[in-house]
């Protein structure tokens, strides 16, 4: 869906994104990430035209972005960014309805839009819609950016450290709800962090940049089990990789059928990942947990030789 192909951009003398290439299939989250100044926020930027690029094509389904008008090249595609962008003197509700306004949406159905929007992002109508963003705690204000890019309900959202400046806990739900957002919207994303745990987190496809250029690109775990380099490696983790694959893996990837012996005493759903899975042991002193399914159920066993991937549990 969306095509850039051996793509440049200079400023002045200086290259900031250099000859790279990348597919983003349609319904997909890709995630850039890489050190400070790797040119990821201008790879983004090129993608709506907010920065034009030097060299190369970008393409939306098959079409060069160039030949689009620009209006109906961003009416396509929201986009959020850390500092949220809203405007100070304009109501939640009012910021929220900035592009439907803009399009010239009918007033009654610019107010259903919004409801529907704060409904769907946890910002409660009658708390929210008329109050100003330095009314906002960060995370609120960060939903009301999200909303507001997701307004005129594009097909693909550009989201530049979107939860960049919130605490691990609400930046964790927020990921969550992004995700659940993707599967029911069926958006493409393009979504850029320094964060490597909220990259592989959210990521379909991963794209490490570093200096302009695209050292690696592909699915997190094939990125986690074969990184390309010692670079890609280190920022991946280096040997803390381990952890990182154990939270991309569910429990029910590893757990074997209950046995014969008795249930253990501690207990770990089917969905959490074996990072969990292995935490918990720790915390518990426990060789052994029964994995529940939703009802809490026993499904299964997981051992922690299982976990670590010894292959038979003799
Ligand atoms: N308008 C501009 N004029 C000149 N140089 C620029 C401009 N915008 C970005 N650059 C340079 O291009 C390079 C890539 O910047 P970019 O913002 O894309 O990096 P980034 O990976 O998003 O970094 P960060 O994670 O720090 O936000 C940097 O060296 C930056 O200084």
């Amino acid at each position: 869906m969306i095509d850039l192909i051996h793509v440049t951009k200079h400023f002045g003398d200086a290259v900031a994104v250099d000859d790279i290439s990348l597919s983003v299939a349609r319904g997909e989250l890709c995630v850039l990430v890489g050190t400070s100044g790797c040119g990821k926020s201008t790879t983004l930027r090129m993608i709506n035209r907010l920065i034009e690029h030097s060299e190369g094509e970008i393409h939306i389904d098959g079409q060069q972005i160039r030949e689009f008008r620009e209006e109906s090249l961003r009416r396509r595609m929201g986009y959020a960014i850390q500092s949220t962008g809203l405007f100070p003197h304009w109501t939640v509700a009012r910021n929220i309805g900035l592009v439907p306004r803009l399009l010239k949406w009918p007033a009654a159905r610019i107010q259903a839009r919004v409801e529907e929007l704060m409904a769907l992002l946890g910002l409660d109508l009658e708390e929210f819609a008329d109050k100003y963003p330095h009314q906002l705690s960060g995370g609120q204000a960060q939903r009301v950016g999200v909303a507001r890019a997701l307004a005129a309900d594009p097909d693909i959202l550009l989201m530049d450290e979107p939860f960049g400046a919130l605490d691990p806990l609400t930046r964790e739900g927020l990921q969550e709800e992004l995700r659940e957002l993707q599967g029911r919207l069926e958006k493409t994303i393009v979504f850029v962090t320094h964060d490597m745990d909220e990259a592989l987190r959210l990521a379909d496809h991963l794209v490490v940049m570093h200096q302009g250029r695209i050292k690696q690109q592909g699915r997190p775990l094939e990125l986690l089990r074969e990184p390309a380099d010692a670079f890609v490696e280190s920022l991946l983790g280096g040997e803390g990789r381990g952890l990182k694959e154990a939270a991309l893996l569910p429990v029910s990837q590893r757990m074997l059928p209950l046995g014969p012996r008795l249930l253990a005493r501690e207990r770990i759903g089917q969905q959490a990942s074996l990072r969990e899975a292995l935490s918990l042991m720790l915390w518990r002193h426990a060789e052994r947990l029964t994995v529940v399914d939703d009802d809490d159920l026993p499904v299964g066993e997981l051992s922690l030789r299982r976990l670590v991937g010894v292959r038979s549990d003799d």
